[in-house]
């Protein structure tokens, strides 16, 4: 993806020479000769930089008013002004109020072509802290080693670089927005906007605004998501939660590239790859009619399946661990050692909200493990409704986890699941667990023995 960069002067020579000079490094350049084509061109797509001419004949706005409009509209958009000889002062003037930086006529292309790309890079950059500050505290590096976990990451491999949408479907919390992350960092996009929007957190009016943009003055104008993704990729999350309004607006999107912000008349050109996420069962939405079969179809391209922590176990350790380097890094809170009663206890949770939620609980008990340097996380440190089997089922009844299986091995994992629930359910204390349990606790501590529970 070439990038977008306007250029902005009065005159036609300077605009053809920058124009020229910036194609031949492979970027792509739009011209303007004055403020109102400029806010047009703009307006019709926002470039990724803008070279603004500080003085402009016949221009409703100079060159320092034109910045201070494009700095409110799109503060993120970096600006090089194009000074004249013996107006630095303007220039300096014009850095104060939000230019990048600037460069004096007659210039050489070698200081024209390090100002865009340090000016592009900067950018890039303040998008990327950015975005790590809006997903902070997530990883972005896929952990696991598990069959179902190296499988996904095979799929995630193969499809990143071409340019193919992608369904990623997948109970609550297992990492669809992870998965999604991994493949535009390995896409030929990756240098592009990665763009979140949630379906399911907006409701049918904030959704198209959202999306779309809104087309306005200064003040009421909103950049959408599909125009902040272009270049790059865009996530949406919960696809399955899009108003059926909404759905044909996008499949329309998807047919020719374009839509109109809403308020607006003219068509937005974009180059945008759209991934989306659901945890619910799309065949059947759009069996009910709540999912277009259409928009289905062009979405999911590429299906990935992101399985459930409970699909693999084996990983959770791992998880552990890396959590734990990963929360200790953002807070500060000290790494602990998990004692094997604890992650054995950990390894048999069935997880309903996935590693959300064993992420939080990672956090949970790194935070109550307190100041002791030599604290170890053992089993009662956990809270009551981990290891606990029937009340942390979605559906409130469990035991699918165990059709299928042999009774004798159904009969071992369901006694250590129950086991493991009714000493967290009493704290971890052993002999109060006997007695619930009616056994003796010698005959308890043999039993959790032999199910390989540590107590
Ligand atoms: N394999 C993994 N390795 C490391 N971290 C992971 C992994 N899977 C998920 N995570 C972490 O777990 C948390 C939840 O993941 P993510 O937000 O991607 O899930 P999701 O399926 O998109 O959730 P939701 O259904 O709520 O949208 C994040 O902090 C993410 O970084």
């Amino acid at each position: 993806m070439a990038t977008d960069i306007l250029i902005v002067d009065d005159e036609a020579d300077i605009r053809d020479l920058v124009a020229g000079i910036l194609e031949d490094e492979g970027h792509g350049a739009r011209t303007a000769k004055d403020s109102d084509t400029a806010l047009a061109a703009v307006e019709q797509r926002r470039p990724q930089l803008i070279f603004l001419d500080i003085w402009m004949q016949g221009s409703r706005l100079d060159g320092l008013q034109l910045l201070d409009v494009l700095k409110t509209a799109h503060p993120e958009v970096p600006v090089v002004m194009i000074s004249g000889h013996g107006n630095i002062e303007t220039a300096v003037a014009a850095i104060r109020r939000g230019a990048y930086d600037f460069i004096e006529k007659p210039f050489k292309a070698d200081r024209l072509v390090l100002v865009a790309d340090r000016a592009l890079e900067a950018s890039r950059l303040k998008r990327e802290v950015n975005e790590l500050r809006q997903i902070s505290g997530t990883a972005t590096r896929l952990v696991g080693r598990s069959s179902a976990v190296n499988q996904l990451r095979q799929v995630i491999e193969k499809s990143a670089p071409t340019n193919s949408r992608i369904m990623v479907a997948g109970p609550p919390g297992a990492g669809k927005e992870l998965a999604a992350r991994t493949i535009h960092q390995l896409s030929t996009r990756s240098k592009g906007p990665f763009v979140v929007v949630n379906a399911a957190s907006l409701t049918p009016e904030t959704m198209e605004p959202e999306l779309f943009g809104v087309e306005g003055d200064a003040r009421t104008r909103k950049v959408g998501a599909l125009e902040e993704a272009h270049g790059g990729t865009l996530f949406i999350d919960e696809v399955a939660d899009m108003p059926r309004e909404t759905q044909g607006k996008i499949l329309r999107v998807l047919v020719d590239q374009s839509f109109v912000r809403v308020g607006g008349a003219t068509k937005v050109h974009v180059d945008v790859r759209i991934i989306s996420s659901t945890a619910r069962d799309l065949a059947m939405e759009v069996a009910d009619g709540h999912f277009r079969e259409d928009l289905l179809h062009r979405l999911s391209v590429v299906p990935i399946r992101v399985p459930a922590l409970s699909e693999r176990r084996e990983d959770i350790p791992e998880l552990v661990e890396h959590f734990q380097a990963q929360i200790s890094q953002a807070t500060g809170l000290q790494r602990r050692i998990v004692g094997d009663d604890a992650m054995a206890v950990l390894q048999s949770h069935e997880w309903p909200g996935n590693v959300r939620q064993l992420r939080n609980n990672v956090e949970r008990l790194m935070i109550l493990a307190g100041g002791e340097p030599e604290a170890v996380i053992s089993a009662d440190m956990l809270p009551p409704e981990i290891g606990a089997l029937v009340p942390t089922r979605p559906n409130g009844q469990g035991g699918e986890h165990l059709m299928g299986l042999p009774l004798r091995e159904a009969r071992e994992i369901f006694e250590r699941e129950y086991l493991v629930a009714q000493i967290n359910r009493f704290g971890g204390n052993i002999s109060r667990t006997a007695e619930f349990v009616g056994m003796e606790r010698s005959a308890l501590h043999r039993k959790l023995k032999s199910l390989g529970v540590g107590a």
